[in-house]
């Protein structure tokens, strides 16, 4: 669970980017955050995994208190919390497998075991056979499918996705949200900041709309309602 209490965020050359967000995100919902440009958004989820800190107020994910939490445990917190960006953000100089591998947290384990772990991921996004590629080898849907699975492999219990279909054409869009879906109805709770419409109003999920720093609606079911 992720619990946000009278959150404000200043960043240090004074700009007010939150400013009161109360929320609660169940585990295994699935929000969307939307908003104009310049809302808060990625303010918001960067504080869900430690990006940005609040300025005051309390982030609370699955029990703990960020603020209480030590610098040597934030790799804990963040192996619970995958992300994914708009721009993918994987390591240019290593193959897909080592980007998957790289993000694996098993050190104590076999080769054979992390290989047969990240071949597998890379099936559950249908890329076993591009292993061997480098990133920029791949189109940009391929390459957002191998972030989804560095950001899956260590079964976090929250995905954040920062605009993940933002440099992506509307078909391969799609095919990310089916990962997406597919991602959350196994039990991971997904939040995603999107500017995508046509998303938000057809795949129905709770959407919770940042203005001006503050939640301006939170709505369990139904679109943006662009349309009404
Ligand atoms: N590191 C920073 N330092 C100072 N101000 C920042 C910083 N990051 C964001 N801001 C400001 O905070 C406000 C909210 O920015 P944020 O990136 O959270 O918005 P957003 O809704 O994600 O926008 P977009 O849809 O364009 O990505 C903006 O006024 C922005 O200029």
């Amino acid at each position: 669970m992720i619990e946000m209490k009278d959150v404000e965020k200043r960043y240090p050359n004074g700009v007010r980017a939150l400013n009161g967000i109360d929320i609660t995100i169940k585990k295994g919902e699935f929000v969307y955050v939307v908003g104009p440009s310049g809302a808060g958004k990625s303010t918001f989820i960067k504080m869900m995994y430690r990006e940005e800190k609040p300025s005051s107020g309390t982030i609370t994910i699955n029990g703990t208190r960020l603020a209480d939490l030590k610098e040597k445990h934030v790799p804990h917190l963040r192996r619970n919390i995958g992300v994914v960006f708009q721009d993918f953000k994987l390591l240019p100089t290593l193959t897909v497998f080592e980007n998957v591998a790289f993000a694996l947290e098993v050190l104590e384990e076999k080769r054979t075991v992390i290989k047969k772990r990240v071949m597998e991921t890379l099936g559950f996004v249908g890329l076993k056979n591009k292993a061997r590629f480098l990133p920029d080898e791949l189109s940009g849907g391929e390459q957002q499918r191998i972030s989804i699975a560095r950001a899956i492999i260590n079964n976090p219990s929250v995905l954040i996705a920062d605009e993940p279909t933002g440099n992506l054409d509307p078909d391969t869009a799609w095919e990310i949200m089916d990962i997406l879906e597919e991602i959350n109805s196994q039990g991971t709770t997904i939040v995603m900041a999107t500017h995508n419409k046509d998303i938000v109003n057809t795949i129905k999920k709770r959407v919770i709309a940042v203005e001006n720093g503050r939640i301006a609606r939170d709505e369990r079911r139904g679109g943006y309602g662009y349309e009404r």
